[in-house]
């Protein structure tokens, strides 16, 4: 379970992420949507732990800072970041190391299988496409199976095999009763399978709806996305 509380995060004197409040449930998937410029990679990179902020970030109930919610965190950034002199298999094998992950290789060939990596298991970072950073970035996330997955534009530049994995992962995820947080722009691949959409603009939750309540409206992602930014409806957060 994630819980954002009353975050706000200030560049110098730029605001990004003002006084935001969401939750996501265990089991559930949240769909962080909103213009460019919004503040949705800065608030996944605050859940995240990377930025100082104001405000309670709590992962299962720990604050996101400490040991507890680390470990049940897993994070793909929007830009992979890559070791550039460790192999595919070496980053698996670091993240098992690191999260103390038993019997890893064997989750870790099936991670990679997945995402056909098996035949790149050998190349080092600098000799990977963007595409395949972002696959073994997903399957570093992915390994640890933690509690909380952040997804910060997961599907960009992925190929049409990888965004279909990431998909029924995503779902096998949910089965399994993890929470998934998912920032995108590409509102059509998540129109099935999503619990919550929060869309923000600039830097507060404008609407947040369960697909309940959408679906009870007979409305798409779309539709209330573009009601919600361009203004057609009442922001109700
Ligand atoms: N490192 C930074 N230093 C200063 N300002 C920043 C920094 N990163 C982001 N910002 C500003 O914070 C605000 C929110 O940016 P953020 O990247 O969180 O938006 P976003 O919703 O993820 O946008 P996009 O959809 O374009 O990725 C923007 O006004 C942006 O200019």
């Amino acid at each position: 379970m994630l819980e954002i509380i009353d975050l706000t995060k200030k560049y110098d004197r730029s605001l990004a992420v003002d006084h935001l409040n969401l939750t996501v449930e265990s089991g559930e998937i949240g769909v962080l949507l909103g213009p460019n410029g919004a503040g949705k990679s800065t608030t996944i990179k605050c859940i995240a732990g990377l930025l100082r902020f104001k405000g309670e970030v709590r992962i299962c109930g720990y604050g996101n800072k400490t040991l507890e919610a680390k470990r049940r965190l897993g994070y793909v950034p929007e830009m992979p970041v890559m070791y550039e002199y460790l192999t595919v298999r070496e980053h698996l094998e670091f993240i098992a190391r690191a999260y103390r992950v038993p019997d890893w290789e064997k989750s870790a060939e099936e991670l990679m299988e997945r995402f056909e990596l098996l035949d790149k298991a050998g190349k080092t970072g600098r000799e990977l496409s963007k595409g395949m950073q972002q696959k073994v970035s997903v399957c570093c996330a992915l390994l640890p199976k933690p509690e909380l997955l952040l997804f910060d534009e997961p599907l960009v530049g992925l190929d049409p095999k990888a965004i279909k994995e990431i998909k029924t992962i995503f779902q096998e995820l949910k089965a399994e009763g993890r929470t998934i947080l998912v920032s995108t722009h590409i509102l059509d691949t998540m129109e099935n399978f999503w619990d919550r959409t929060m869309i923000m603009m600039n830097g507060k939750v404008a609407a947040s709806r369960t697909k309940a309540e959408v679906d009870a409206q007979n409305e798409s992602l779309e539709d209330l996305f573009f009601a919600i930014t361009e203004g057609e409806k009442e922001a109700t957060p």
